[in-house]
């Protein structure tokens, strides 16, 4: 249920368009206008569905933000940014808060190009702290001098904070000595707990307190507290002297330290900021925390704190969720993986704080000795599997493809140049949807296929997803990947058990004339689709599906070159990925110089934002109508009779 009042009000927040009308509201006004933010952000995002919990874990912090500092000229930078629904209705954005992660809506995460008041555009975690930096750093050496940059602040989550990234940042921050804010909002939760020792650490920094009691602790920093706080700072801060040696981590790194405070105190949080914003002079972390899914009871408990969901019924919370009928791939992978791991006790399984996204949650319940979720933390992800690895062991790094960049030069030094035989099992891959261009798995295919000696699939179904872990398990001689989309199979029967495939080699769909299409991943369904309207028009491709992007069926690729006239590639993937490596073999094999028709269907060297995946594809022009088109086109069948 929804905390509403009872007694009617004029609403405050139907007066406050941008923040510069909330300058002359009182507290109280403010404490009311939070009331209505958290109100709005529930009904919006039960339209839309979306991130939830973190937002509504940040109303007060938000309205206090926006009403004591002065953006767009202060500079506020959202983590990850999947809390920044409340910071949008305030910003200008309310009458397109309902279009939130749809096609031509706003984005689901801050965006330079939707707001001025989105100094900087996140999705992924932990660069804020660094971003926040850089716009303090360029205010000072007289950077944007037509508007000028005034106060740089970064809102941070305890999960966001575990990343080496933030400490990167914290660790310049505190030599550079520049006068910023990082809010560090501690909701003690990530999407999933939080795991890890810094999480127990900043437990510990108010551990025995009461909640809700204020307390500051902060070297250097009591005297900046209104008065009536500092006496009970000073307590706080004899306190947390008393566990941790030599003042906090934060101050440690430079940092004057405030906090803990109640983020859903208004009053605590205006006093704070108001005065930190009048006396601070460098870096400054001021510790808030606060709860996920604050106000909204069904958020409140859902185990994940109502982190993400789908339209939902206000009143219950009940979500709308369509019916699916086959498994999602993330739970074929998850299940196949849980029955090698059955057999062998050497497979191993790491997640970096996406449990129950790459669906490892159910390995961590069966074998939680062999799991590990290592926290927001893809670096080091990938190179804890690597020693795995080198220690005999057989880890399968269960990543989504985008976040797997993040530990790209792990990949190649750690993992790829010693040979280790480490697993990517690589979620998300391709276009997601509604988390948009952040979160599109894009690149997978081009940044591992360019890397000597790994082998890299992709599955064109669940059943093939089943048999490439089984090859994933069975292959050691080297690192290998397999990808897979986000969401349900095509629902095909699922083998008993997967069973190696031979490394390299491809299999044949269907023999046909004239053209041949080969297919890497899951875009075989619309390649069938394509090719029944194309039977009706008496063409009938070959189709094959290439299974690894590396190495090539280079036996089966130039078969298919030299029995047809024209060979078509398509890939869930960026230009440099599978189509390249095909295209630099038929060059180098002298393919081209005997006049085949070569087409290579990849996403476009664009960023496509947030809209249905099947919408994205269709920007993307790889869905079956598009590979209908550009069979007839290399054909150069007149194109004006094509299907609508
Ligand atoms: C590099 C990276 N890895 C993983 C994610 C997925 N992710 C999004 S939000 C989130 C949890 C963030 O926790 P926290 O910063 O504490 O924010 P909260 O949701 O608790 O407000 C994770 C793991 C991401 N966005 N970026
Ligand atoms: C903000 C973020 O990075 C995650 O919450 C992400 O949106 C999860 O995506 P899935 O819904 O595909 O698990
Ligand atoms: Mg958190």
């Amino acid at each position: 249920m929804v905390a509403m009042s009872d007694r009617p009000h004029t609403p405050v927040l139907d007066r406050v368009t941008t923040p510069a009308d909330m300058k002359g509201l009182t507290d109280a006004e403010l404490r009311q206008l939070a009331h209505e933010l958290r109100e709005e952000t529930i009904s919006a995002v039960s339209e839309t569905g979306g991130h939830l919990g973190a937002g509504l874990g940040v109303v007060e912090l938000t309205t206090a933000l926006h009403a004591v500092f002065d953006t767009p000229r202060d500079r506020l930078i959202w983590d990850v940014s999947h809390q920044s629904y409340p910071h949008k209705i305030l910003t200008g954005r309310r009458d397109r808060i309902r279009t939130l992660r749809q096609k031509g809506g706003l984005s689901g995460f801050t965006k330079r190009s939707e707001s001025p008041y989105d100094p900087f555009g996140a999705a992924h975690s932990s660069t804020s702290i660094s971003a926040a930096l850089g716009f303090a750093v360029a205010r000072d050496l007289g950077g944007a001098p037509e508007h000028g940059i005034g106060d740089c602040i970064a809102v941070i989550g305890d999960g966001s904070m575990s990343a080496g990234m933030a400490f990167e940042a914290m660790n310049n921050a505190g030599h550079l000595g520049k006068r910023m804010f990082v809010i560090l909002n501690d909701n003690e939760m990530s999407i999933a707990p939080p795991v890890g020792a810094l999480s127990s650490y900043l437990s510990r920094l108010y551990a025995g307190e009461p909640f809700q009691e204020f307390k500051a602790a902060a070297k250097g920093a009591v005297s900046l507290l209104p008065p009536p706080f500092q006496e009970g700072a000073r307590r706080a801060k004899e306190m947390i002297k008393g566990m941790t040696v030599g003042g906090t981590l934060f101050e440690e790194l430079g940092f004057s330290y405030l906090g803990p405070i109640n983020g859903h105190d208004m009053d605590q949080l205006l006093s704070v900021l108001r005065t930190v914003r009048a006396r601070a002079t460098g870096p400054m972390l001021i510790h808030v925390l606060t709860q996920k899914g604050k106000g909204y009871h069904p958020a409140e408990n859902a185990p994940d704190k109502g982190h993400a969901t789908a339209k939902f019924d206000v009143l219950t919370g009940k979500q709308k969720k369509a019916k699916s009928n086959a498994p999602s791939y993330t739970k074929v992978f998850a299940e196949s993986l849980l029955k090698h791991a059955a057999e062998d006790d050497k497979i191993c399984a790491v997640t970096a704080a996406m449990p129950d996204g790459t669906g490892l949650n159910l390995f961590a319940e069966r074998y939680p000795s062999r799991c590990f979720d290592v926290g927001i933390a893809e670096q080091h992800g990938v190179t804890f599997c690597a020693g795995l690895a080198a220690g005999g062991m057989k880890p399968f790094c269960a990543m989504y493809s985008t976040f797997l960049q993040r530990g790209y030069d792990q990949v190649v030094h750690d993992v790829a140049i010693q040979r280790l035989p480490v697993r990517f099992a690589i979620d998300r891959a391709g276009l997601v949807g509604a988390d948009g261009a952040t979160h599109a798995g894009s690149f997978d295919i081009a940044y591992l296929a360019n890397l000597p000696g790994f082998v890299v699939m992709a599955a064109a179904d669940e059943a093939e997803l089943v048999h490439m872990v089984a090859t994933a398990v069975a292959y050691d001689e080297g690192p290998s990947a397999f990808r897979f989309p986000r969401g349900e199979g095509v629902g095909v029967e699922l083998p008993e058990r997967g069973v190696p495939l031979e490394i390299g080699k491809g299999r044949m769909i269907r023999e046909g004339k004239r053209v041949a299409i080969l297919n890497f991943g899951a875009r075989l369904k619309e390649v069938e689709e394509a090719c029944e309207a194309l039977g009706a028009r008496g063409i009938t491709p070959t189709v094959a599906d290439a299974r690894f992007a590396k190495p090539l069926d280079q036996a089966l690729i130039l078969r298919l070159a030299a029995e047809h006239e024209a060979l078509i590639t398509i890939e869930e993937g960026a230009i440099g990925g599978f189509g390249s490596h095909v295209a630099h073999l038929l060059a180098e094999q002298g393919v081209f110089d005997r006049g085949l028709k070569y087409r290579s269907m990849v996403l476009p060297d664009t960023f496509i934002d947030q809209a249905s995946p099947e919408d994205m594809y269709a920007v993307a022009k790889l869905n079956a109508s598009d590979i209908e088109a550009k069979v007839l086109e290399t054909l150069g069948v007149a194109t004006l009779e094509r299907r609508a």
